[in-house]
């Protein structure tokens, strides 16, 4: 809270230009033009003076920084005192006697001075008003190719490290993950997520994780995608009611809604049904989470002053929120507790119940000894933790696929071919590996969240750099994911740019550290495979069943961030029925997965299979033909052996089946 206060106090005495004031959200948002190119002619006066003391304001950092970059001004920061005593140095030098020696001596200072400056971390200084109100990550960007790898971002007394290099992001996560901590974030999460697994550190970690994990084992998880497909079916009846009436529908609330009804049933086994109803304990979920938002963007920690959090209308609502969601929580792990209670089932590795195959269940049916309190702070952590970040993940994969109808196509033909009209097995997803490219695509260029935080609890060291302890880092995940070094054409959509299909699915081992969806190291997401499972359901069966378009008449998606990259006001989307009737059924079959009358309009009455029965269906459909998924379609089938290495059409994109997929016009 101290720092939240210093960083308000300066920024109240302080008048500094500001950073960019036109929206930075809107043009990262819109990829057209990378923030380099918008920057604005230079104010030579500005700079001039703050040079003199090696720091350069903001402001004077985002103008014309193509022309600075480029004079190297800031690739080699060299030291002030140097540089002004260069001159004199290079005059007395041809003075023979008493100059030379005082030369010799300067010469001397100068090296030391330089080996100085060169551990001196760049460092950009600010107003914090210049980031509140903003998504942090687009001013960290642009400040990122200005200053590179490491740099120091300070506001007053207050400053954060900022890392978007691959080794360093490593170096924090992995090799030495032992001399950090979650800092900022436990402070900020302390509220709603006590020691749960996110925020918490040390010893509480280290016997959470080893308790949760095993929880989320392969069983479940197949159990779950019998669950995803359930609720993203439930969710189609909202749907086609749009699409009878004509009007857009806020893709975004609507992903919100269904992960929320899917991270309920899986963690807790409760069905909050969000997607066709309201009720308090929805709406106080939703409280929450915008006040855990609002805290982690918030300048001052007010909510810890005293009395404050009383006074204050939004934090006397947000504690009565807490109390309902507590409640229900209470009466959940009460419910639960009874259940196990009676059911005489012999505790194993994978135990899975019939009756309720959450995360709770198996955490008390293993006898872990923990308080009600710490469940409770565990089972909202993984609420919050695997909800917004789902929904985030389709409402923007939504969004990329607006912008490229001709990847929306080529997952409707892989689709078509897979699944047709029946919800997708554990086993389709090696089958379905295009529309997974398309998942991790769209998570690079929106990483959820798009910055890790961490403490320093131990002095560490960045090539020449010495990060002490105490100071707060951010790995900026969205830098790495969009950094010209590690990657081509970064802001493009390139779903191919992954390899071939039939290549391991990119995470942060594959890539080096350049990619970071779900974090990497010992506190690296515990959910990353049952939230691809889910994205990939979701997404799959929504594609084979209609075709959405942005609905223009809409402000433009921009975004907005709290813990995870939002839309700043929906994502609204004209929705249409597929005409299915010209589209041959699957080329893979599978007789045990549960079907759903997409094509005749049935959907929302479809009989609703029981997870396990899903779970079983899964692990005996068919045995998946391995390798790219187009190789088993009936385009590539009918292709001769030769045509089949140039590249197969289909849907209007280009397979390269022999080195990975280009998407394009047809024929490319
Ligand atoms: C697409 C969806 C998801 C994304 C993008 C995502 C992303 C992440 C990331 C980046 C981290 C690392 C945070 C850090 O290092 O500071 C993380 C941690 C975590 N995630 Fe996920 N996550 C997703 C879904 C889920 C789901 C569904 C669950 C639960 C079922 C979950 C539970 C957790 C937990 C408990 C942690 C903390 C692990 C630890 O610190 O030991 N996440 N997630």
């Amino acid at each position: 809270m101290q720092q939240h206060r210093a960083l308000a106090g300066h920024a109240q005495q302080q008048q500094r230009p500001t950073l960019q004031p036109r929206c930075p959200a809107r043009s990262i948002g819109t990829q057209r033009m990378s923030p380099i190119a918008r920057a604005e002619p230079p104010k030579q006066a500005q700079q001039e003076p703050a040079k003199l003391f090696g720091m350069i304001p903001l402001q004077a950092k985002g103008q014309n920084l193509d022309a600075r970059i480029e004079s190297g001004e800031f690739t080699d920061a060299g030291s002030t005192k140097e540089k002004i005593t260069r001159p004199l140095r290079q005059a007395l030098a041809k003075e023979p006697i008493v100059g030379r020696s005082i030369a010799r001596t300067l010469a001397d200072l100068g090296r030391q001075w330089r080996a100085e400056a060169a551990k001196r971390m760049p460092e950009a200084r600010g107003d914090i008003r210049e980031i509140v109100g903003q998504p942090v990550f687009v001013p960290l960007y642009k400040l990122f190719l200005v200053y590179g790898k490491i740099f120091r971002l300070s506001f007053g007394p207050k400053s954060f490290v900022i890392i978007s290099d691959p080794a360093y992001a490593r170096q924090i996560l992995l090799t030495n993950a032992d001399k950090y901590s979650k800092g900022l974030l436990s402070e900020i999460l302390d509220f709603v997520m006590g020691t749960g697994l996110i925020p918490a550190d040390g010893e509480v970690w280290k016997a959470r994780r080893r308790a949760v994990v095993p929880a989320l084992h392969r069983k479940y998880v197949a159990s779950m995608v019998g669950m995803f497909g359930d609720c993203t079916q439930h969710g189609t009846g909202t749907l086609d009611r749009y699409v009878a009436s004509g009007a857009s529908l806020d893709m975004e609330n609507y992903f919100s809604r269904l992960a929320l009804d899917i991270i309920g049933k899986a963690v807790f086994n409760y069905d909050f049904d969000s997607l066709t109803h309201d009720d308090p304990v929805i709406q106080a979920v939703y409280t929450v989470l915008r006040e855990a938002e609002h805290r982690s963007t918030a300048p001052i920690a007010y909510w810890n002053i005293p009395g404050v959090a009383m006074l204050v209308p939004r934090q006397r609502r947000c504690a009565e929120a807490l109390a309902i969601v507590n409640d229900c929580l209470d009466g959940l792990i009460d419910k639960c507790k009874k259940l196990v209670e009676e059911e005489d089932v012999e505790f194993s590795e994978e135990f899975l119940s019939d009756r309720d195959p959450s995360i709770l269940h198996f955490l008390l049916a293993s006898g872990d000894e923990i308080s009600s309190k710490q469940l409770r702070d565990d089972l909202m952590t993984m609420l919050i933790a695997g909800h917004e970040t789902t929904a985030a993940v389709l409402t923007w994969t939504l969004y990329t696929l607006a912008q490229h109808p001709e990847a929306a196509d080529a997952i409707r033909a892989e689709v078509d071919e897979v699944l047709g009209d029946r919800a997708p097995g554990v086993e389709d997803f090696k089958r379905l590996r295009f529309t997974t490219r398309v998942i991790n695509e769209a998570m690079r260029l929106y990483p959820q969240p798009p910055v890790l935080i961490r403490r320093a609890l131990q002095d560490d060291k960045f090539d020449q750099y010495v990060v002490p302890a105490g100071s707060d880092l951010f790995i900026s995940v969205w830098n790495l994911h969009r950094s010209p070094a590690l990657w081509d054409e970064p802001e493009k959509f390139k779903p191919e740019r992954f390899g071939p299909l039939d290549g391991p699915i990119p995470n942060e081992v594959t890539e080096n550290f350049s990619y970071l969806p779900f974090g990497g190291g010992r506190r690296k997401c515990i959910g990353d495979q049952f939230a691809l499972f889910e994205a990939l359901v979701a997404l799959s069966m929504l594609m084979r069943r209609y075709e959405f378009t942005l609905d223009t008449s809409k402000p433009p998606v921009g975004m907005t961030t709290g813990a995870t990259i939002h839309t700043t006001s929906g994502l609204h989307m004209h929705i249409k029925r597929r005409d299915l009737s010209s589209v041959p059924p699957p080329a893979v079959r599978s007789a045990e997965a549960p079907a759903y009358a997409f094509a005749c309009g049935a959907a929302s009455s479809a009989p609703a299979p029981s997870p396990v029965a899903a779970a079983a269906a899964a692990s005996t459909a068919a045995p998946a033909a391995g390798g790219c998924p187009f190789h088993m379609g009936a385009a590539a089938a009918a292709a001769p052996p030769a045509a089949a290495g140039a590249g197969v059409v289909m849907g209007g994109a280009a397979v390269g089946l022999g080195g990975g997929v280009s998407i394009g016009p047809s024929g490319l």
